[in-house]
């Protein structure tokens, strides 16, 4: 059990366990509780969960009509701060060995993404390095990832396999995962990715074949016996010269058939149709969408799919960013993610929020629903996380600035204002 308490703001964005995700002018009327003297305080329970909320005279009276000892309760003094929710990362692939800083200079001389990729970089580099990695590698690789995500304000975590492309390394991936899931704070939302790339001497059809007789009954298999249960979605690289449309819906559906969700990327180098057949096979979620068309916006807007938008990525590869202000006024659920990959070295979303607003024109609160509840919505936990509400899981990121603005406002310089985390009621970084 914990007490916050010293708080001037409390920013709940939604203050109920019912609203799992926010959309179009909702986005910017996020709730927030001001109190001037900065009394205010939340409760977290036994349970990892909020148990109430309010000034710290009203909580202990609460708290004594229940018969808790308020006295046994660590106190944690915010000092006349802020408190956010924990933010939510929708896309990465942070489990690779490995980096490619050499790739980077050729792009900043001018080759584009898939220059690199068919020269045999990109993905296939990083394949090829985590082909050779052993578990124990990557496993200490992912956790030094994890905790400065931690660090960072993240308490909950899509994370992909896709740099094995077969069998043995696509699961040494998802096991990573697993094992980290158990031994790491950080919430993880695993993503079978096998059809990240067409690997090296083989060909889209035969990948495709490979994934849907092979790989998802194995996947299938290793969930029911336990052995996998951090695997809840499956993505493809939908694009034009990797995964087309009609694969890249074989592979969806192949995996919404063993219960996974369908979380892919979609139109982010070409128009290729990605969004509208997404919203037709009832995807959860779709990223990138930089060259989304106006008919996969009405698409999406019409089935509620939520659109990841992954700011790092259209800077670091200069493409023209997605039309996030059109996708809310039509009211898609936008998200954001990090997409932390060897291609774009990022994993702070308090960054990756800023750079929302600047690039793609997002208010301060729209970027922090995207971050935390539309985010939590796009893997399923809309009514969970995401948000600082009574009966919610207790993530939450504690702010030594009055107003929270600040954590976007300070571009790069989160640390300074990141006091605690905490996830599920546990302080998990503490300055
Ligand atoms: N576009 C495909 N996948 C990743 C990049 C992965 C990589 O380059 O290693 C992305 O979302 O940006
Ligand atoms: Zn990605």
């Amino acid at each position: 059990m914990l007490i916050l308490y010293n708080l001037h703001q409390i920013v709940q964005i939604v203050d109920d366990e019912e609203m799992e995700c926010l959309r179009g002018d909702a986005m910017n009327s996020i709730k927030i509780i001001e109190c001037e003297n900065s009394s205010l305080a939340i409760f977290c329970d036994i349970s990892g969960k909020i148990g109430a909320l309010g000034t710290y005279q009203e909580l202990i009276k609460k708290l004594e009509n229940l018969y808790i000892d308020v006295s046994i309760i660590k106190h944690v003094d915010c000092k006349g701060g802020s408190v956010i929710p924990g933010l939510v990362d929708g896309h990465t692939h942070p489990v690779f060995a490995g980096d490619r800083v050499h790739e980077f200079a050729m792009k900043l001389a001018g080759a584009t993404y898939m220059e690199v990729q068919k020269a045999g970089g990109g993905i296939h580099f990083t394949t090829q390095k985590t082909r050779e990695a052993s578990e124990d590698q990557l496993l200490k690789d992912f956790e030094v990832i994890a905790k400065e995500m931690l660090k960072s304000g993240t308490t909950l975590l899509e994370a992909k396999s896709g740099y094995g492309l077969d069998m043995e390394t696509e699961i040494k991936q998802l096991q990573v995962l697993q094992s980290a899931s158990k031994r790491l704070p950080l919430e993880i939302s695993g993503t079978f990715c096998g059809a990240h790339a067409v690997p090296k001497g083989s060909t889209e059809e035969a990948q495709t074949k490979l994934i849907i007789e092979t790989i998802l009954p194995e996947i299938e298999h290793m969930q029911k016996s336990g052995e996998l249960t951090v695997v809840e979605n499956i993505d493809v690289f939908c694009e034009k010269g990797v995964f087309e449309l009609e694969s890249s819906q074989k592979i969806l559906e192949a995996g919404k058939n063993i219960g996974l969700r369908a979380n892919f990327h979609a139109d982010e180098l070409h128009p290729l149709g990605g969004a509208e057949m997404g919203a037709k096979i009832g995807a959860t979620a779709m990223s990138h969408l930089e060259e989304i068309s106006d008919e996969g916006l009405q698409a999406m807007s019409k089935t509620g799919t939520v659109a990841v938008l992954l700011p790092s990525t259209a800077y670091i590869l200069r493409l023209t960013p997605p039309p996030a202000r059109k996708m809310i006024t039509a009211g898609i659920p936008v998200a954001l993610g990090s997409d932390f990959n060897p291609n774009a070295y990022c994993l702070s979303m308090p960054t990756i929020m800023h750079l929302a607003c600047v690039l793609f024109r997002m208010s301060m609160p729209e970027a922090l629903v995207a971050a935390t509840l539309n985010a939590a919505f796009s893997l399923g936990r809309g009514k969970t996380h995401g948000a600082i509400a009574v009966g919610r899981v207790a993530d939450m990121v504690v702010l030594n600035t009055k107003k929270w603005e600040h954590l976007i406002y300070r571009f790069g310089c989160h640390h300074m204002v990141i006091e605690q985390v905490i996830k599920g009621g546990q302080i998990v970084f503490s300055k």
